[in-house]
């Protein structure tokens, strides 16, 4: 159930003129700005796909379609998941096609018209390297029962792949799901129809998908929301074991199968997998018990201390309660034989069900961080009583080493996974960050580690990556290899680790994949099988990326310029009120209010936006504790102290040379201090300008004096010494905590300075006036691109911001080899005034740039090439 459950995708379903009136209103009004807050608002919610639908009378849905989307290519915090292009009309989906950048899916083809009008449309979408959703629907309607969504599908899989070529991986059956539950008696198999035709049709058509429009199957309880949820969860909790891996869904408002009250569960169950004949009368006669607020709250019980010891080590290990533990573990061993056997005993027991229970998906991440905390208090309670009796150590499941690679320090993420092995008896050997290949070797072969894990947040560490596994090979290890953290990827070990070294190597996405992967590759039986299974994933995923076309037709470098950006509006720089260097320091209590929470609840797993995360139906529980947990750390920080932040600006008079900025020491501008180079986007762009973030300077030859700011700040100041002193404690919890707030504040300090910038030090917005909400929104005026990100992809250029402003000397941040801030809790960027400036991603870009941007930089190409490695085509 595990890998079910957390391979399941869900299609946002906002962006729909047939199914949100918002949605509609918005773009018959012609307000495509809040209609793209309504598709960012479904990504920040947890989309990871959206559908798009512009289906309406009253609209010319074929431009409407290609106006939203080429929007949305323009933001990169919504364009960042497929597109799924809905519409029952071919020439609005074929226009989506033309706009979409990424791979797009459309929704979607049918038998209904006929093959040959079928065969058609999939020839269409194949050539634009398309995905799509195929309804088991055909000449003579729609499919209702089982046999009849199974054979449409078959039928269809084999005119896909047999005579269009169709890649299968690319077909997404919808075999219909209806509402059960109306009163018709022939509806009531409607759930088990499509529930079992999911199961043949995943088992019979290799490598296809099968998605649906949740919504349709509570249809009749509308109006009852609590049932609605219900018949969502438990549907989806049987058609997901069924093979169902994605659906339209409405993330944010669906139960925990769990927690649906048993009663309403059971009715539920019966209608959904039509278990009797009265299920129907059954679920109405209870459902009006659960509208408004039909769940009690729950008053705190402790009736949980009657239990006897076992099952109470237990519950305090789910719940991750630490108040009674040494109390409990204490019993627990008077009662044992040996202390070892509370560990191998009970405490390993309740860890199980902590383990079992987060791999179903029942229980969040921040929750066992917590049971490791418990775990690790009790066993420090027994190490004494084992340690005096000699009686060894408990047996683990495994040993693995976990290391940041050399060049890198962020480790929240490698922290959780170890967190998280520990928790499922894994025994961790913890080497930290920066730590180069040799000594994660030799480490391996001293403590004869059963395998290694490698982590990794920024761009250069891929390759760091790459050369552990080619050096594992040249020494002949053995040991299976993990790869994980934010820019690697399953197309990136396929293609560039996995092939260097012979013993499997698995890619993994998330802490929740971490414990499966872990178990399948140390068990002797399953590790050959999983291998295979590894390896036959990794030449799919090959041949995929050898097969993919180039997303857009790449044009000179020479084109590029020629369409560079041009300003709308006549823009006069403003000189900068303080213009040269300028530390600046900032108080722990007036950065917490401009924190961005979002992202917080996401490193530790939890999906959705703050504020509403706090009320969300499935999270909402764990988010607000999680968020009391960090407030109560902050007012530790502020209090105690213990963390500091500190940062530096610098504005200064410049001007573009070509895609170089020119950086001069004063108005005078004939002594250049430092020269910021940038790259230019380089595919073909029919509507957009080809952007570099040059152009948001004057140009030399224009005379207009310009200017351009840099920032370097850190909230980091102590966080790995408070980080270690929890972790000595046995507190993984909070010592993971500190580092995500520490990195909540830098982010805070980057946004709070950026305001005092435009407001003060550079004063060319005195007068605005935002809430932290529009400042997380980015409404005002400029922007602060940051090197490494996607408009300045290029690590190294964070030298001359530590140059320029003297970085080190005036915060004590610094710069590993391959350009990584320490301490983690860090960010720095430039900072551009210009009205029209905006985030863009550069993307691939060709030779000539590259050789254009080695010439720039006096550097040989070889090195260009390197630090350019991810915006290179393959
Ligand atoms: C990563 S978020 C950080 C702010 C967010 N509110 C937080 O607290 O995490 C946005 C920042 O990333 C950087 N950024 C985003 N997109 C970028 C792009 N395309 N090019 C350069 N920098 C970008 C900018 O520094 C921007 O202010």
């Amino acid at each position: 159930m595990t890998a079910e459950f957390s391979k399941f995708i869900n299609i946002g379903e906002r962006t729909n003129v047939t199914g949100s009136a918002v949605f509609k209103r918005l773009i018959l009004n012609g307000d495509y700005e809040t209609a793209l807050d309504v598709a960012r608002q479904q990504v920040e919610n947890g989309a990871q796909i959206i559908d798009i639908n512009m289906d309406e009378a009253m609209l010319d849905s074929v431009a409407a379609m290609r106006t939203f989307l080429n929007l949305i290519a323009s933001e990169p915090d919504i364009c960042r998941v497929p597109i799924m292009i809905d519409s029952s009309k071919w020439e609005v989906i074929e226009e989506g096609l033309k706009c979409v950048q990424g791979k797009a899916i459309v929704n979607s083809i049918s038998l209904k018209e006929g093959e040959e009008a079928f065969v058609h449309h999939a020839r269409l979408i194949k050539r634009y390297g398309a995905a799509a959703v195929v309804m088991a629907f055909d000449e003579t309607g729609q499919a209702d029962t089982q046999a009849r969504k199974v054979e449409i599908c078959q039928r269809s899989y084999r005119i896909l792949t047999e005579q269009v070529g169709f890649a299968p991986e690319d077909i997404i059956f919808d075999p219909n799901i209806f509402a059960v539950a109306t009163g018709i008696e022939e509806h009531n198999n409607y759930a088990v129809d499509f529930i079992e035709a999911t199961r043949i049709i995943r088992q019979t058509c290799p490598h296809c998908h099968v998605s649906g429009g949740l919504s349709n199957i509570s249809f009749s309880f509308r109006g009852n929301n609590p049932v609605r949820e219900a018949m969502h969860s438990v549907f989806l909790y049987h058609a997901i074991r069924a093979g169902l891996d994605m659906a339209i869904v409405n993330a944010g408002q669906l139960e925990v199968y769990d927690e649906i009250p048993a009663a309403l569960r059971e009715a539920v169950e019966d209608v959904i997998l039509n278990r009797r004949d009265d299920a129907t009368e059954r679920l109405l006669e209870i459902a009006p018990n659960y509208q408004g607020d039909g769940k009690a709250a729950a008053a705190e019980d402790l009736s949980w201390r009657e239990l006897p010891v076992n099952k109470r080590l237990e519950h305090a290990l789910v719940k991750g309660i630490t108040d009674y533990i040494v109390d409990d573990t204490e019993e627990a061993r008077l009662a044992a034989e040996k202390p070892l056997h509370v560990i191998e005993g009970p405490l390993m027991d309740g860890m199980n069900v902590v383990g079992d229970l987060f791999g179903e998906g029942k229980m969040f991440l921040p929750q066992v961080v917590k049971s490791a905390r418990v775990m690790k208090k009790a066993v420090a309670h027994l190490q004494p009583f084992i340690e005096a009796e000699k009686s060894g150590d408990a047996r683990s499941n495994g040993k693995i080493l976990l290391a940041t690679v050399k060049g890198d320090v962020h480790d929240i993420g490698k922290n959780i996974v170890g967190v998280v092995l520990q928790c499922n008896n894994f025994e961790v050997v913890d080497m930290g960050v920066m730590v180069p290949c040799a000594a994660i070797l030799q480490k391996a072969r001293e403590e004869q580690v059963d395998m290694i894990g490698l982590s990794g947040l920024i761009t250069p560490s891929l390759d760091e990556m790459v050369h552990v596994a080619k050096e594992m090979e040249r020494e002949g290890f053995d040991l299976p290899l993990l790869i994980g953290g934010a820019t690697t990827s399953k197309a990136h070990t396929a293609v560039k680790i996995e092939q260097n070294y012979h013993a499997p190597v698995a890619y993994v996405p998330n802490a929740s994949r971490a414990v499966g992967v872990c178990q399948k590759l140390l068990n002797p039986q399953s590790r050959a099988e999983f291998a295979q299974v590894l390896s036959k994933e990794y030449d799919t995923v090959r041949e995929q990326h050898a097969r993919k076309q180039p997303r857009s037709r790449p044009v000179s470098l020479q084109e590029a310029r020629d369409n560079g950006f041009v300003a709308k509006s006549k823009y006069v720089p403003t000189v900068p009120a303080q213009p040269g260097v300028t530390p600046v320091s900032a108080s722990i209590s007036v950065l917490r209010d401009y924190i961005d929470w979002t992202p917080f609840f996401l490193t530790w797993s939890l999906a959705g936006k703050f504020p509403r995360i706090l009320d969300d139906e499935v999270v909402g529980q764990q988010a607000r504790e999680l968020y009391a947990d960090a407030n109560a750390m902050l007012d530790k920080l502020v209090a105690e102290g213990g963390l500091e932040a500190k940062g530096v600006i610098g504005l200064f008079p410049a001007n573009r040379s070509g895609d170089d900025i020119e950086i001069y020491d004063s108005e005078a501008r004939e002594q250049i201090i430092g020269v910021a180079h940038h790259l230019r986007q380089q595919t073909l762009k029919e509507k957009f300008a080809n952007y570099c973030l040059a152009d948001f300077i004057a140009d030399k030859r224009s005379g207009v004096p310009d200017y351009v700011g840099a920032f370097a700040v850190t909230a980091g100041i102590g966080e790995d010494e408070l980080a270690e002193a929890y972790n000595k404690a046995g507190d993984d919890y909070n010592a993971i905590m500190v580092k995500a707030v520490a990195d909540r504040l830098a982010e805070a300090f980057a946004e709070y300075l950026h305001q005092q910038v435009r407001k003060v030090y550079w004063g060319y917005a005195p007068d605005e006036s935002l809430d932290n909400d529009a400042l997380i929104r980015e409404k005002y005026q400029g922007i602060r691109p940051a090197p490494g990100y996607a408009a300045c992809p290029e690590h190294t250029e964070k030298q001359l911001i530590w140059d320029l402003l003297s970085v080190e000397q005036h915060t004590g941040m610094s710069l590993t080899e391959s350009y990584a801030m320490w301490p983690g809790a860090s960010v720095s960027g430039w900072y551009f005034a210009h009205p029209e400036s905006r985030y863009f991603a550069v993307a691939k870009i060709q030779p000539d740039q590259v050789e254009d941007y080695a010439k720039r930089k006096g550097w040989e190409l070889d090195e260009a090439e390197k630090w350019l490695a991810p915006n290179l085509s393959d």
